[in-house]
């Protein structure tokens, strides 16, 4: 999707190289024709529109870009009820706005948490004014003192049976409520976890839906206090969010804004809870997750893009007569820094539309009261979360150490992007959860329980746990079955040994804290064999288009091989395989790197971004990238003058004083 404007195509002879129907390929990644069509439709919509203009975005001040993101929000929500898009094209147009504020969280957080745990009646009141905008929410749990441990919150909601009222209470410092987003300026409402109390007694962490600002001139309520939290890393970036404090001082609720579908207190100040499993309290964050790992591919394809399509143009050295340099991406250690990347991009993208399903599924079975696969879900998305988020950060910085210079470079697109995501990683939790299933996993293989799903490989374990990989050739790692018998016998081998170990500690909870680090690899060997399996399991369903799916096998090889040499360690100590059978594993990487090479700007091309949603000189789609960085330079503020504000009161008296100095 070019929007260049007419430029000179400097990448043709890269995309006629190309061995792949490129249309094919976008609708492998899109997920269907329909799917492109509408992201391309939205995506044009956006980038032909000046409001959504961000070239300029990282020199504004935090107050100017705050307004600006304001502005842009309302704009996007003008053309939204304008042109009725559907909640399909609104969603993609907001992505593609790609300004995170305060409606990330009333979508993506607000809205959602009183769908899990409100009432039918409660859905019905307030979920027609979060839709219609008459109110702003946003998702106010982490506190000043916790975040992780969400069982240890402070802020307390006591129940008043007199006045049939809660009273929110903030009790102390830690207890404000600090980092929300759309917390600190924009949000006129909130879903507030807060410790329930009721006839004396504390019955934890429960939702609650508080109003903070008058809905007439948007001041905070009595005994609300109210303010952003200050300025976080980078320019630009995450500071177009107010990531909000607040404090309660006795402030009153009525007794029905108690999100109600867990538990309820009753008129006399009686706590009822239901049939329904307390974990549904971290629905909206399972939710979110699952979102998380769906937007990792979409920063890692972004970042990805531009270092594949500019190591396309940039040259050096190579020649010794003068004639033409070498593409830097014919070099084999850009290849092998870059390559893995790409196919982390596409393995991301069908593990988030499989998660996706997943959470989907979850969800109808929730509603049909059958609570059977949440504990997956629950792992699955945490588990995937976690790794997805600090790959793709890594990889954004990697990319930027792959444009060289220019990658330092605001207009390069890459600082920014990194600043943006790399909070991802923190919020929304770690791994110590899934982990935590696979020992339960694990103890009841020992019992004979056949496990289902993700785990359902673990109940192979006789197998599993003595197989040795009959690999012989470097060309025998292009069989599925292989990867995922060694990927399988690795992670179960982790999970088992840790096991193992925990048994010996004088306690499981010792054991537990002793060995967490050997639990979070145990982990992360899991998640990544999840997600090598989904991948496998795409290449097994009909992909349309020439060339494609032999592209997409290509791609899932490289990322199941550059895991195995990365952790080469992991697959050696638990026997999985043999020294020689990692190194034949290295020389396939090498040819496979080699055959991406001519597919790989087309490869990128298929992710169907507009150079509006790249933001990046380096990786424009025509490739014309010296002008542009040329052009973009002179934008900066600092070039507004051809002499220096601060000449006269720094610069010229240092100057003149070295000329006295230099004349005695
Ligand atoms: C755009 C970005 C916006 C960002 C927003 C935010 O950051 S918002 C703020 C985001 N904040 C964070 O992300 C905070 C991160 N912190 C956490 O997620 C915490 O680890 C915790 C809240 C899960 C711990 O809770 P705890 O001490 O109460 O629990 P425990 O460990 O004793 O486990 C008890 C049982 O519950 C199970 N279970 C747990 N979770 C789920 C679930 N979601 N579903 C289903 N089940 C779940 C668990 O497996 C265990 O099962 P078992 O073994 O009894 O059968
Ligand atoms: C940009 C951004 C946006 C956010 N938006 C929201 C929002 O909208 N709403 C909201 O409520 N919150 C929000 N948060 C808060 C976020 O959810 C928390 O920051 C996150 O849950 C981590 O908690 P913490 O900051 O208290 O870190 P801590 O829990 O203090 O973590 C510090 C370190 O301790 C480690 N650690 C903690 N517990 C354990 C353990 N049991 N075992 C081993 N290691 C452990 C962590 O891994 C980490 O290395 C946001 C945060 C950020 C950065």
């Amino acid at each position: 999707m070019a929007d260049g404007g007419g430029e000179p195509d400097q990448l043709a002879g890269e995309r006629a190289t190309a061995q792949f129907d490129v249309d094919g390929m976008k609708v492998a990644w899109a997920g269907s024709r329909h799917a492109v069509e509408v992201a391309d439709r939205m995506a044009r919509l956006v980038a032909s529109d000046p409001v959504f203009r961000k070239d300029t975005r990282t020199m504004l001040s935090r107050k100017e870009l705050f307004k600006d993101t304001l502005k842009k929000a309302a704009h996007a929500w003008k053309r939204i009820v304008e042109l009725r898009l559907t909640e399909e094209e609104a969603n993609l147009l907001r992505l593609y706005v790609d300004q995170p504020g305060y409606v990330d969280l009333h979508w993506g957080m607000f809205v959602p948490a009183i769908k899990g745990q409100g009432t039918e009646e409660q859905q019905k009141k307030w979920l027609p004014m979060a839709y219609k905008f008459q109110i702003i929410g946003c998702y106010a749990q982490t506190e000043l003192g916790h975040g992780s441990n969400v069982q240890g919150l402070e802020t307390t909601a006591t129940f008043d049976p007199s006045a049939d009222e809660f009273v929110m209470h903030s009790p102390t410092l830690t207890s404000s409520k600090w980092w929300p987003g759309g917390l600190g300026k924009a949000s006129t409402h909130a879903v507030v976890y807060a410790r329930l109390i009721t006839e004396g007694k504390d019955y934890g962490i429960h939702g609650f839906i508080v109003q903070l600002r008058s809905l007439d001139d948007h001041s905070p309520l009595p005994g609300v206090t109210l303010g952003d939290i200050g300025g976080k890393f980078g320019s630009g970036a995450y500071n177009s969010m107010d990531n909000g404090v607040l404090r309660f001082d006795h402030v009153r609720i009525p007794r029905d804004q108690m999100l109600m579908r867990l538990s309820q207190v009753t008129r006399e100040g009686k706590y009822v809870h239901s049939d329904v499993p307390k974990q549904l309290l971290y629905g909206t964050m399972v939710y979110v997750r699952q979102t998380i790992v769906a937007d990792a591919s979409k920063a890692l394809s972004r970042a990805v893009c531009i270092a594949v399509r500019y190591s396309a143009i940039r040259k050096q050295f190579g020649s010794q007569d003068g004639g033409p340099e070498t593409q830097v991406l014919n070099y084999k250690t850009q290849q092998s820094r870059l390559f893995p990347l790409l196919a982390s991009a596409y393995a991301y993208r069908f593990v988030g539309q499989w998660l996706k399903w997943l959470y989907t599924d979850v969800t109808q079975k929730l509603e049909a009261k059958d609570y059977s696969t949440l504990p997956e879900a629950h792992a699955c998305t945490a588990g995937l979360k976690s790794v997805t988020t600090s790959a793709t950060a890594d990889a954004i910085e990697e990319c930027r150490k792959l444009c060289g210079g220019h990658g330092y470079l605001n207009s390069s697109g890459l600082p920014e992007l990194f600043a943006v995501y790399v909070p991802a990683c923190t919020y929304e939790g770690d791994n110590v959860q899934v982990a935590r299933f696979l020992m339960k996993t694990v103890a009841q293989v020992a019992t004979g329980k056949q496990p289902v799903g993700t785990i359902a490989y673990m109940g192979n374990i006789q197998h599993l746990m003595q197989c040795k990989s009959a690999v012989n050739t470097a060309e025998d790692w292009l069989n599925p079955a292989a990867i995922k018998e060694v990927f399988e016998a690795r992670a179960l081998r982790m999970a088992v040994n840790c096991a193992q170990n925990i048994s010996k500690a004088p306690s499981q909870e010792e054991g537990f804290s002793e060995l967490s680090p050997d639990l979070l690899e145990a982990a992360v060997a899991h998640v990544q064999l999840i997600i090598v399996t989904k991948f496998i399991e795409k290449l097994q369903e009909d992909i349309p288009g020439p060339g494609v799916k032999e592209q997409l096998q290509k791609l899932c090889s490289i990322y199941a091989l550059h895991l195995l040499h990365k952790h080469l360690g992991d697959f050696l100590s638990t026997g999985c395989i043999t020294a020689r059978q990692g190194a034949l594993a290295n020389e396939l990487l090498g040819k496979l790197y080699a055959q991406v090479r001519p597919n790989a700007v087309a490869l990128v091309d298929a992710f169907d971004y507009t150079d509006h949603y790249l933001g990046s000189v380096l990786g424009r789609y025509d490739g014309d990238v010296y002008p542009a960085l040329y052009e973009e330079a002179w934008k900066d503020p600092l070039n507004e003058t051809v002499v220096p504000d601060g000449y006269q009161e720094h610069l010229r008296p240092l100057l003149k004083q070295q000329l006295k100095l230099s004349r005695l």
